[in-house]
């Protein structure tokens, strides 16, 4: 490991989006398209939503970072993903991919597969059972949720980083973030994230938002994992279930100051895969 990620590090990439204010460029399910926006805006970022054929690329190559999520995906949608993802592409933009609900239809997972082979995904930032399908090694998905991943997690998605090129984020109560050489697990999250629909989706936003800012996905990754999930933490405290704790989850990432995740962050090597 020739990089040790301490809290500095994560702030100094916080620290960036909020100078730099990237444009992030969403195609996204409508379900969590609001939260998507302004998580982006309280990272520090800039979101767009932009999903028409006749426009992706466009948007796209004007983007800090492309974030194609496949939540209510449909033909036409994936088309314009692949457009926008291959401009995306041509111009250097990282793009992220968070595979919502592979594995629980197949439409979903050839949906996937199909980007992965058409366009050069950065970052694919996706649950534990997620990964565990695209991986090849196992992992059960019901609906958008994961319901478990066969085998030990971190080899999973380091064998899911090795056969797709791509730096596998995969989130949970542990974050495994991979490039398939170097991992990092980032602790930092509450429990109360799982009780919320959209933080995943929202977590691939901050995601974009880092990667905008910090060409090593690795660290952006995590740094931006590790953003959330304080953000999470804190916003825990008080909060008297999903919604409140919804409010003040925006609100926590809103002001947290890179002090505070240089102190905050949890984010430790693995050695040894
Ligand atoms: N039990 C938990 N403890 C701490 N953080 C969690 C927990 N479950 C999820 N998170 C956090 O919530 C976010 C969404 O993760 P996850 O629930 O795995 O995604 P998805 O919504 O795609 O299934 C991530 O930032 C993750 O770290
Ligand atoms: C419930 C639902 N159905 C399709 S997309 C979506 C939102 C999923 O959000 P997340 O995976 O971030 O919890
Ligand atoms: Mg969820």
């Amino acid at each position: 490991m020739e990089h040790i990620m301490d809290g500095r590090t994560c702030a100094e990439i916080l620290e960036r989006v909020r100078s730099r204010r990237p444009l992030v460029h969403h195609i996204t399910n409508t379900v969590t398209i609001n939260d998507c926006a302004n998580i982006t805006l309280c990272a520090g970022a800039a979101p767009v939503m932009a999903e028409a054929p006749e426009e992706s690329a466009e948007m796209a190559a004007v983007a800090g970072a492309l974030v194609l999520n496949i939540g209510t995906l449909s033909t036409a949608q994936v088309a314009s993903m692949i457009l926008a993802g291959r401009r995306a592409n041509e111009c250097g933009v990282p793009v992220v991919l968070d595979p919502v609900g592979a594995g629980a239809t197949r439409m979903r997972t050839d949906a996937v597969l199909r980007i992965l082979q058409e366009v050069d995904v950065a970052v694919l930032k996706g649950n534990a059972g997620e990964i565990g399908v695209l991986a090849g090694t196992g992992g059960t998905v019901r609906g958008v949720d994961s319901c478990g991943i066969a085998g030990d997690a971190v080899d999973a998605a380091v064998a899911c980083a090795r056969a797709t090129g791509t730096v596998v984020s995969m989130t949970g109560a542990t974050d495994v973030v991979t490039d398939g050489r170097r991992v990092l697990l980032v602790e930092n999250g509450n429990p109360m994230m799982d009780r919320l629909s959209g933080t995943g989706c929202m977590a691939a936003s901050v995601t974009g938002a880092f990667a905008a800012v910090e060409g090593d996905y690795v660290l952006s990754s995590a740094a931006a994992l590790a953003a959330f999930g304080l953000a999470g933490e804190r916003a825990a405290v008080g909060a008297r279930g999903p919604y409140s704790f919804r409010t003040a989850l925006f609100d926590e990432l809103f002001s947290m100051a890179p002090e505070d995740l240089a102190a905050g962050a949890r984010v430790r090597a693995r050695h040894g895969v």
